[in-house]
């Protein structure tokens, strides 16, 4: 088994998977690879399917049907889960109680027959990359939720899977430690050169951390590609909505330009924007500019030059850093952030955007 996972590039095909329960189509011919080394998150809200696909990768479910699957090369839709070179690691941590650090870490060496010499060294290098050497005599009751969530990865990187599949290891902890264990993770990731398979529900947990971003959507993968395409280019309203514009505009297209270039009207004024789904936009349809709050910038004048759009302001927020301002257009509420606190918000006639912070997806 180890062999074939050294062998091969890609440490996870799983292609075409469909699984029901029930009347539920849980997964919808599902298809996803993970290179090996690489840290691919699979990103979706609730109910989207993300932890039944870990538990077809686990072999803790039988898919209802598979194109293939394999890790590292081996073909494991048949085996077991305890025969597949993968491990996961839970949200409830799923460790033994009555055990100390130490042994909730050694038991898989332990079961897997690993002589005592070998686990005992094996354990003391898994529990100081987690920073737990010093309290492997600890019970698990005596230790912190984080702390806890720590013992869980030793004890499943201990035994050296090919795969790590980790179904939101940081859901139970707070936002403060939520935060350090993201650094943490991502880290440990690197000194092993592991594939990581990571679930979550949070966009800025999947943008800090992976290499690679899933997104899922009622048990299909509606996008794919790195952080910055997830963040900058979404294929779809969902994606957008999901990765955090705040501003989708009705508009119609005019033209499709060469090179993922496209002029849309919004509200009677035309824009040129980017799309990267250019073959599902058609001239004289109906279409959504995705803006980013961050990236409109408040004009002066209210000009008929490309890319402004005329507004009203209406409230406005304090948030510290810039200022929440929210406007009334012809083409529906805008909200957009002024970072600088000495303009004077009754100042602005117009918000204005750069083609490439424009981003067109069918409606
Ligand atoms: N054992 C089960 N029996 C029946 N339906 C199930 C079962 N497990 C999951 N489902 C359904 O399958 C769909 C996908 O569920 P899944 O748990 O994979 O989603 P998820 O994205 O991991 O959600 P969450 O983030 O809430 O864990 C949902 O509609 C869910 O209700």
């Amino acid at each position: 088994m180890a062999k074939a996972a050294t062998q091969s590039a890609t440490m996870l095909e799983a292609r075409d998977i469909v699984h029901r329960y029930g009347p539920v189509v849980a997964l919808d011919h599902v298809s996803i690879t993970a290179a090996r080394g690489e840290f691919l998150t699979i990103l979706g809200e609730s109910g989207s399917g993300k932890t039944t696909m870990l538990r077809v990768i686990s072999g803790l479910e039988r898919p209802h049907s598979v194109g293939a699957l394999l890790i590292g090369g081996e073909d494991v839709a048949n085996l077991p889960a305890a025969q597949r070179n993968c491990t996961t690691v839970f949200q409830s941590y799923a460790l033994f109680p009555h055990m100390s650090v130490e042994e909730n870490v050694a038991y898989g060496l332990k079961i897997r027959g690993v002589p005592m010499d070998e686990r005992r060294r094996r354990v003391d290098e898994a529990l100081n990359l987690v920073r737990l050497h010093q309290k492997s005599a600890r019970r698990i009751g005596q230790l912190s939720g984080g702390e806890r969530q720590r013992v869980a990865l030793a004890r499943a990187i201990v035994t050296r899977p090919a795969l790590l599949l980790l179904d939101e290891p940081l859901g139970a902890l707070d936002e403060r430690l939520r935060y350090d264990m993201q650094t943490e993770l991502v880290e440990l990731h690197k000194t092993l050169g592991m594939t990581f398979i990571y679930i979550t529900h949070s966009q800025e947990e999947a943008l800090t951390m992976s290499d690679r971003i899933l997104l899922m959507r009622h048990g299909r993968v509606e996008q794919a590609g790195r952080p910055e395409e997830l963040f900058d280019r979404p294929v779809s309203r969902f994606a957008a909505s999901f990765m955090g514009f705040e501003n989708l505009l009705p508009c119609r297209v005019e033209h499709k330009l060469a090179g993922g270039r496209v002029v849309v009207r919004v509200a009677g004024r035309v824009f040129h924007a980017t799309t990267v789904v250019q073959d599902a936009l058609s001239e004289g349809s109906d279409a959504v500019l995705a803006v980013r709050a961050e990236r409109f910038a408040p004009a002066d004048v209210a000009s008929d030059a490309l890319n402004l759009l005329p507004c009203r302001p209406t409230e406005r927020f304090y948030r510290g850093k810039y200022v929440d301002q929210r406007a009334e257009s012809d083409a529906g509420p805008l909200r957009f952030r002024v970072w600088d606190k000495a303009n004077s918000f009754a100042d602005f006639a117009a918000v204005r955007c750069s083609e490439a912070d424009c981003v067109v997806v069918p409606q």
